[in-house]
């Protein structure tokens, strides 16, 4: 059996030194071109490249025994986190146990238990917004409740401010494990040279001395909580009370508590911007969920978690939104630990297996219209394809708290504020792109302003109010 149908020779690894167009972009060529499954090279590594959810769905998750690794990352995967990055593990015992963890961390079930934080931290975000003078820097609160988020579900905590130490301390972290490619990566025996010879090593291991410190020190943190009986839900205190159950030692365990700050900080912000840039280009929408909340929950108080049962169109928004523009486009490189043939096509031990997204957003069949943001798709009877979180064993772990973040910021958002654009000087309004992203495994808009006009005198009011009883409330979780 052949490779999947592809270009040949190596032309996208040769085009992509040159090429400005985005990687996503030219994978989506691909799918116009070869079908839905197709393959090109990276340097000697063939990459599978799956074009619709069915594909996806039938290896990522039905051969999900031999498709749920991750292509070798020497630098960030190997030499700087010492292998400890759930993330990029390699399929295998300490893969699962750290999945153990995250399970137990943020399962539907576990998930509840960060619904009071998010309902304060949401409070506090809707003031933020309502005395936010700078249309700019709205990005910068929806990125606050992200990180508060995020550290609360590692460790009980939350964050008041982006300029929190350990805020700066874990973003400085994530720069150097995503930075660029190295030498080693494309010679891997450089990796037999004698250990002092191995220049290579010798920055990233100095980094890696220093995460270690901070991230046994933010689980040492959590501990004395735990003893003092003050800790909050968290993964760490679920992580640390059945250690031996999840067979993780001290530095796994501080090591997996770091996943939430990686991988669930720049996604929620993100699709938070992909919101706002659909309600300003199909504000029909806005109007429908805003009315829907209006007969639902009335303008004397906030929507809660307890109104989402009650409020489909404004789920079925949130949906739309992740499907029409997926922040993740290509998701996170799977990798194939066996050979494998899939209809009439042979797909080698040890490929990288990438589920294009982008493209599954823009399926006519499965989307009619695909490029219009429509929430009524997702109000049509079930099942309903989740392949913006990703597929199989290594689906997203954070989807429930991710939603249960997107329903509490947006249900509160439309309440309380009508989203505009901006007018030019001669009054006509300017609307940012829908296609302008910024970025690489996670893309955002490109940054864009708007206008955020509070629905009514009442309910500016309510809203500090309520911002005021949450900060009182915020108390337990400093
Ligand atoms: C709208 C928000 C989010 C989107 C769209 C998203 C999407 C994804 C995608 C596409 C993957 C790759 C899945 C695969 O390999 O097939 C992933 C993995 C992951 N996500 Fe999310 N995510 C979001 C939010 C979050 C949050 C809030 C957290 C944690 C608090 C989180 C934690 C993770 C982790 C730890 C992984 C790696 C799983 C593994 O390798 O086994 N994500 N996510």
């Amino acid at each position: 059996a052949n490779l999947p149908p592809g270009p040949r020779p190596r032309l996208l690894g040769a085009q992509s030194a040159v090429s400005s167009v985005p990687l996503w972009n030219r994978f989506h060529a691909l799918r116009k071109q070869y079908g839905h499954v197709a393959s090109v090279y990276q340097g000697k590594t063939v990459v599978v490249v799956l074009g619709t959810i069915k594909a996806a769905t039938d290896l990522l998750e039905k051969r999900g025994s031999i498709y749920s690794s991750r292509p070798r990352n020497i630098m960030a995967g190997e030499i700087l986190s010492g292998g400890m990055r759930g993330l990029g593990m390699p399929y295998g015992a300490r893969w699962r146990s750290w999945r153990s963890l995250m399970h137990a961390g943020m399962s539907g079930e576990a998930s509840q238990r960060f619904k009071p934080l998010q309902t304060v931290e949401a409070a506090v975000l809707m003031r933020d917004l309502l005395k936010e003078d700078l249309p700019m820097a709205r990005y910068s609160h929806f990125r606050r409740f992200s990180v508060s988020i995020a550290f609360c579900i590692s460790y009980g905590r939350r964050i008041a401010s982006l300029q929190d130490p350990m805020v700066l301390a874990q973003q400085q972290v994530d720069e150097c494990s995503t930075q660029g490619q190295y030498i080693v990566e494309a010679w891997p025996i450089l990796l037999k040279l004698p250990r002092f010879l191995q220049w290579f090593r010798w920055e990233p291991e100095a980094q890696k001395a220093s995460d270690e410190k901070l991230y046994l020190s933010l689980m040492e943190n959590v501990r004395e909580d735990m003893r003092e009986g003050v800790a909050q839900p968290s993964i760490a205190q679920r992580g640390l009370e059945k250690q031996a159950d999840f067979g993780l030692s001290d530095l796994e365990t501080a090591y997996a508590l770091s996943a939430p700050f990686s991988a669930g900080v720049t996604t929620v912000t993100s699709t938070l911007d992909v919101f706002v840039l659909a309600m300003l280009h199909y504000p029909d929408t806005m109007r429908k969920a805003q009315a829907e909340i209006d007969a639902v929950v009335g303008s004397s108080r906030m929507p809660d978690f307890d109104d989402a049962d009650a409020l489909p169109y404004v789920r079925a928004l949130i949906s739309e939104v992740m499907r029409w523009r997926p922040i993740a486009p290509l998701g996170v490189p799977h990798s194939v630990i066996a050979d494998d043939t899939y209809e009439t096509m042979h797909i080698p031990k040890g490929s990288m297996v990438v589920a294009n997204l982008y493209t599954m957003s823009k399926d006519e069949e499965l989307f009619p219209s695909p490029e219009v943001f429509d929430p009524e798709r997702y109000l049509a009877a079930g099942p309903h394809s989740t392949f913006y979180f990703g597929f199989g064993r290594r689906i997203c772990p954070g989807m429930h708290v991710a939603q249960n973040s997107l329903f509490i910021i947006v249900s509160r958002m439309l309440w309380a504020f009508d989203i505009a654009p901006m007018c030019d000087p001669a009054g006509k309004p300017v609307l940012p792109l829908v296609d302008d992203f910024i970025g690489g495994l996670v893309i955002r808009p490109s940054p864009f302003v708007y206008d955020l006009n509070a629905r009514s005198e009442e309910k500016k009011e309510l809203i500090m109010t309520a911002a005021k009883e949450a900060e009182v409330h915020a108390a337990a979780w400093q």
